[in-house]
C-alpha cells in the first residue's frame, strides 16, 4: 500500500497515529454499538458456552478493515472470561511458531489471528486438526528420519478476522462454527461511537458536532475515532471551547475530506472511471494501474464505501459509476452505450420486482 494510502484521514486501514484508538475500545458487549445481529447471536453463544463450561466454537469475522474485528475478538474473550493471545497470519513464518502459541494456551482460551487469509497453506494444515480435534499433528526431522508426533492441545477458541472470507480455503472456512459478517456501520450508529469517544476524551462536541463527524466517517469506526481526534486538536489550537458542527465541518473541509467522507483519492478514483471510461465498465486491474494503488487496496479500502453509498457499481464486465457518483463529481453522464444500457438493466428490473408498484 503506498504511503498516500496510509496517511489519508479517512483510510480505514490502522496507521500509525491510531495508537491511541485503544483507549476508546469497547469494553463489554453492551458496550459495543452497531453490528445488531452479530452481537446479539454472539451473546447468546457466549452465554451457553459459559453455561456449558466449555471453549466457544470458533468464530469467524469478516469484513472491512476498522469495523471492529479486534475489538470484538477481545470482547468475547473478556465476556467469556478466559485469556487472549493475538497475532497475524503473516505473522506466522513456520509450523513450529503456530505449535509454540497452541501448546501455550489455558483451556477454553481465546486465539485471535487478524489477516487469517495470509496464512501459508501448510500452517492451515496444522491449524485444522488443531481447530477440529483440539490435536496438533508435528513431523519431527525430515527423509527416512521423519517421526510424526501427536499433542493433545487445550480447548480453545480461535477467533479468526479477514477482509476477504472468499480468499480463505473451504476446510478452514468450513471450520468455523459462528461465522460473522461486520457491515459498515449507519451514521446513527457513527454519531453514538462519536459522543461516546469525545466523552472519553473529555471534550465537548455538540451532537450536531457529532453527527457532522459521524456522517464523513465512512460508515467505519476507526476513521470515526480518527476524525474526532483531528477535530479535537483544530478546535484546540483554535481555542474554540465547544465543538458545534460549524467547527467540525470547518476542519474536515480543511482535511479535505468532504461532506460524504471522501477524500482526494475517493474522487480521483471516480473521476478516472468519469473521464477516461466513459462511466465504465472497467476493470478493476486497469484502474488500479491507473491509479497506481494496489488491487487489494482498491477493492478492501476505498471500494466498499462507495459501492454501499452507490457511488459505483459492481459489474460483471468492471466497475461503473452510479448516477449518484456523477452527481458527486458534479458531472452529466454521457448518453449509456448499449453495453452500459445491458448491464444496468438486470438491475432495473430487480428494482421493479422488489417495488412492482412502482413503474
Ligand atoms: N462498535 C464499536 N463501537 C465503538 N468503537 C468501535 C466499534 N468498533 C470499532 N471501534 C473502534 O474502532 C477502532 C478500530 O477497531 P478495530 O481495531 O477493532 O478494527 P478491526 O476491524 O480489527 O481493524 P483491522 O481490520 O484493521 O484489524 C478501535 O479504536 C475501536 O475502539
Amino acid at each position: 500500500m503506498s504511503e498516500d494510502m496510509e496517511e489519508r484521514p479517512v483510510s480505514p486501514v490502522r496507521a500509525t497515529e491510531d495508537a491511541g484508538e485503544a483507549s476508546l475500545r469497547p469494553q463489554t458487549l453492551s458496550d459495543f454499538i452497531g453490528q445488531e445481529g452479530n452481537r446479539q447471536n454472539l451473546a447468546i453463544f457466549i452465554e451457553a458456552a459459559r453455561a456449558r463450561g466449555e471453549a466457544l466454537d470458533h468464530v469467524l469475522l469478516h469484513g472491512p478493515p476498522g469495523l471492529g474485528k479486534t475489538t470484538l475478538a477481545q470482547i468475547v474473550a473478556r465476556e467469556l472470561g478466559v485469556g487472549f493471545r493475538a497475532t497475524s497470519g503473516p505473522v506466522i513464518q513456520k509450523s513450529g511458531d503456530l505449535a509454540a502459541i497452541l501448546t501455550n494456551l489455558q483451556p477454553r482460551d481465546v486465539l485471535f489471528i487478524d489477516e487469517i487469509h495470509r496464512l501459508q497453506p501448510a500452517i492451515e494444515e496444522v491449524l485444522y486438526p488443531a481447530m477440529e480435534d483440539f490435536q496438533l499433528d508435528l513431523v519431527i526431522g525430515e527423509g527416512p528420519a521423519a517421526r510424526s508426533l501427536r499433542i493433545d492441545l487445550p480447548p480453545f477458541t480461535l477467533v479468526g478476522a479477514t477482509t476477504r472470507s472468499g480468499l480463505l480455503a473451504t476446510p478452514l472456512r468450513d471450520r468455523f462454527g459462528i461465522p460473522l459478517r461486520l457491515v459498515l456501520y449507519t451514521p446513527d450508529e457513527l454519531r453514538v461511537i462519536v459522543a461516546r469517544g469525545a466523552r472519553l476524551l473529555g471534550f465537548d462536541l455538540t451532537e450536531d458536532g457529532a453527527h457532522e463527524i459521524a456522517r464523513r466517517s465512512r460508515g467505519t469506526p476507526r476513521i470515526a475515532g480518527r476524525l474526532l481526534r483531528r477535530v479535537r486538536d483544530f478546535s484546540a489550537v483554535e481555542g474554540r471551547g465547544q465543538v458545534d458542527r460549524a467547527i467540525a465541518d470547518a476542519a474536515l473541509t480543511r482535511l479535505e475530506v468532504d461532506h460524504r467522507g471522501l477524500d482526494a483519492m475517493d474522487r480521483r478514483y471516480l473521476r478516472r472511471i468519469a473521464e477516461h471510461h466513459a462511466g465504465g465498465p472497467v476493470g478493476v486491474e486497469t484502474l488500479a494501474a491507473a491509479l497506481a494503488e494496489a488491487r487489494d487496496t482498491l477493492e478492501d479500502v476505498i471500494e466498499p464505501y462507495l459501492i454501499q453509498e452507490g457511488l459505483i457499481l459492481r459489474t460483471s464486465r468492471g466497475r461503473m459509476l452510479g448516477e449518484p457518483g456523477w452527481r458527486h463529481l458534479d458531472m452529466v453522464p454521457p448518453p449509456p452505450s448499449p453495453e452500459q444500457t445491458a448491464l444496468l438493466a438486470p438491475d432495473l428490473f430487480a428494482a421493479h420486482d422488489r417495488n412492482p408498484a412502482k413503474p
